[in-house]
């Protein structure tokens, strides 16, 4: 089947309609477009435990903080869609911003607390305009599976808490992070590194790396964690760590090192020039 366009609200739900009284199942891979492979390797995963793929390509204003990168933020649909149409997705949902927001929204989703720690501190209303943009996406597709990267791990939680308070009717699917063969993480920003700070960038994995060791060997007080991070991004002169954060995976609260969870989340944003990059690892306590 050849890639479906849609830019409008009715018409994604016009079209979705006869596929839900089918008794077919429905999979959504939201993304803010500028698709690489980590969005690939999630709407394979889509594809293969769905009947009908739909992937949203939408800037979202809501989640950009006034300063941030909006406006600037890259776009190409053509190049997606031709990325989507070679993973076999079937709809590529594509609104404008008057089409989400015909006029100023008055009411968010705010899941509390999460949404206000580490990266959420860092970026104040970043997690209210992705759990709004979502919960809208949500209701507008009404699929049966929904598909996030764990490179955005705090976002992960954040929606699945989401869903869990609100029942949202669907299961989240969390797809593991893709990499270059250098260790570096997928993601659209990446565009924005010169050659000589894409080359620094492999600092991130290898810092987590690092601290995987030392987990495995037997280290669980955060502050070594975070210690262990810390000093190999220090070797690294263009990277400035903004957040290196260390939690439980499953709730991501703070650890005590006397009674450690099974698995803990390491996550990090670190600024290489002008581009604020995410990394994120798990790593099960021996
Ligand atoms: N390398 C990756 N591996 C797996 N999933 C990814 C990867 N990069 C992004 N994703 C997931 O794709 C979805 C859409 O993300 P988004 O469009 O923001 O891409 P991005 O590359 O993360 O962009 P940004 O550079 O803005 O962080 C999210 O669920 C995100 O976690
Ligand atoms: C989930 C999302 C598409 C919501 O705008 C965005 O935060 C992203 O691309 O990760
Ligand atoms: N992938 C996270 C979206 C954002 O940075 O706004």
């Amino acid at each position: 089947m050849p890639l479906e366009t849609v830019t409008k609200i009715a018409e994604l739900r016009e079209r979705l309609r006869p596929v839900r009284q089918a008794g077919q199942s429905i999979g959504l891979v939201p993304t803010m477009g500028y698709l690489h492979r980590g969005h690939a390797a999630l709407v394979d995963r889509a594809r293969a435990e769905n009947d009908v793929v739909v992937v949203s390509v939408f800037v979202n204003p809501l989640q950009f903080g006034p300063k941030e990168d909006f406006a600037s933020y890259p776009r190409d649909l053509d190049a997606d869609r031709k990325l989507l149409a070679e993973h076999g997705a079937d709809i590529v949902f594509a609104p404008s911003v008057e089409e989400m927001y015909p006029r100023p929204i008055t009411t968010h989703i705010e899941v509390e607390e999460l949404s206000v720690r580490l990266e959420g501190e860092r970026r104040p209303g970043h997690f209210r305009g992705v759990a709004t943009v979502v919960g809208k996406l949500f209701n507008i597709a009404l699929p049966d599976r929904a598909y996030f990267g764990e490179k955005d791990y705090q976002q992960l939680q954040v929606i699945r808490r989401m869903v869990a308070d609100l029942s949202f009717p669907l299961e989240i699917v969390g797809v593991p992070t893709v990499r270059d063969v250098d260790g570096v993480a997928l993601s659209s920003r990446n565009v924005y590194l010169s050659p000589v700070e894409r080359a620094a960038a492999p600092v991130l994995s290898r810092s987590l790396a690092a601290a995987a060791d030392a987990i495995g060997g037997g280290t669980v007080d955060p502050q070594d964690i975070e210690a262990v991070v810390r000093g190999v991004l220090a070797d690294e002169p263009l990277a400035a760590p903004d957040l290196v954060a260390v939690a439980a995976a499953d709730t991501l609260e703070p650890i005590d090192p006397k009674a450690p969870p099974p698995s803990i989340a390491l996550m990090l944003a670190v600024r290489i020039g002008r581009t604020r990059l995410l990394d994120q690892r798990v790593v099960a306590v021996p």
